[in-house]
């Protein structure tokens, strides 16, 4: 799957292509059915899938206090459209210069004249443009003057409920992992590099492993039986994503301690899945009570886990 990085590299050979703009957040089972109807419009019209997605996601920038949590970052958005079978993503940088256009300039100067679309895919929910005054009404009326076809996503359902980033986002929150997996398709996880910490697990026995967390916000917080994977590895483990208040830690965090490894694993991208939660992150009054606690959290991340 190639990525073209902003609007200023679209290129000629780009011009040609079915295409759907939308978040994509989690890429989940709903925007599975959108992806692949869109791989079969390609087919019958022998041109490239693209998807178009927005970075940072437009509330990021408009409202970023009430944003919701990601459940995708970039990169895994490029990772699960490339596993799809998608042939191209347009990561469009989104600020207000960008927002201001007219819906027309949107549809005529991008869609029709940069990137020749001849089939598009958006939400019946899709607003575009300065005030949000594009909409799907639009895009029909113009799809008629340019000579391209335009649909709207059909709600996806699994037990009757309708599939959104928002419903896995609940089901996370509330450490329902079952539900939040099955929506998603795969079991939910977290990818990151392993960055330098201020060392102070390997002295209170319980070394980890830690991953920024993208866009400062994550949507499950506590403390969790995982499995931790990397390269050809496969590991259990226990993690915790928060703030670490007894060590007054600011910014939000995920470690994760892997169970009978001593490794070094620093600057190694690894993903770590969630199975069941263990507790809420909490202060003590001393390191020594936090340890006594760690020790039995592993103690229930391993009967969790069935080691
Ligand atoms: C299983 C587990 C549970 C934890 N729970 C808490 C907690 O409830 N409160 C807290 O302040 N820190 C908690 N921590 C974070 C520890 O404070 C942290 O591992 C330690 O500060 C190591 O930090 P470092 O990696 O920067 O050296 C937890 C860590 C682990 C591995
Ligand atoms: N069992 C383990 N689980 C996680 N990381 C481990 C383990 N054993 C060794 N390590 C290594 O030690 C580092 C964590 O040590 P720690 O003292 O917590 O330092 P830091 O504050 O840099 O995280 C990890 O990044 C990893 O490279």
């Amino acid at each position: 799957m190639e990525l073209v990085r902003g609007i200023h590299n679209i290129e000629h050979r780009h011009h040609g292509c079915v295409l759907t703009i939308g978040k994509f957040d989690g890429v989940h089972q709903g925007h599975k059915a959108v992806l692949n109807n869109l791989i079969e419009q390609a087919k019958r019209l022998n041109l490239p899938s693209a998807v178009m997605v927005f970075e940072p996601q437009p509330e990021e920038v408009f409202a970023p206090d009430k944003a919701p949590a990601r459940l995708s970052s970039l990169r895994d958005k490029y990772e699960q459209l490339r596993d799809i079978g998608i042939d191209r993503l347009i990561c469009v940088r989104f600020d207000t210069k960008f927002a201001s256009q007219t819906p027309e300039q949107f549809v005529e100067a991008l869609l029709v004249n940069q990137l020749g679309v001849k089939f598009l895919v958006v939400g019946d929910d899709f607003r575009f443009g300065c005030k949000r005054l594009g909409d799907f009404e639009f895009l029909r009326q113009s799809s008629a003057t340019f000579g391209f076809e335009v649909v709207s996503t059909q709600s996806y359902r699994l037990k009757n409920c309708r599939i959104s980033s928002t419903e896995i986002r609940d089901a996370l929150s509330t450490s329902r992992f079952k539900d939040a997996n099955e929506m998603l398709g795969r079991a939910y996880a977290i990818k990151g590099r392993v960055v330098h910490g201020e060392k102070n697990g390997r002295t209170i026995g319980f070394p980890t492993a830690n991953v920024i967390i993208k866009h400062k916000k994550a949507p499950v917080h506590g403390v969790f039986a995982v499995v931790v994977q990397w390269q050809n590895e496969r590991r259990l483990g226990i993690a915790n994503l928060g703030k670490r208040p007894t060590l007054h830690g600011k910014r939000m965090q995920l470690e994760v301690h892997i169970f009978d490894f001593k490794d070094d694993l620093y600057g190694k991208r690894i993903c770590i899945e969630f199975v069941a939660k263990i507790r809420d992150e909490q202060k003590f009054k001393n390191i020594d009570e936090l340890k006594e606690q760690i020790k039995l959290d592993v103690k229930q991340a391993k009967r969790l886990l069935k080691i």
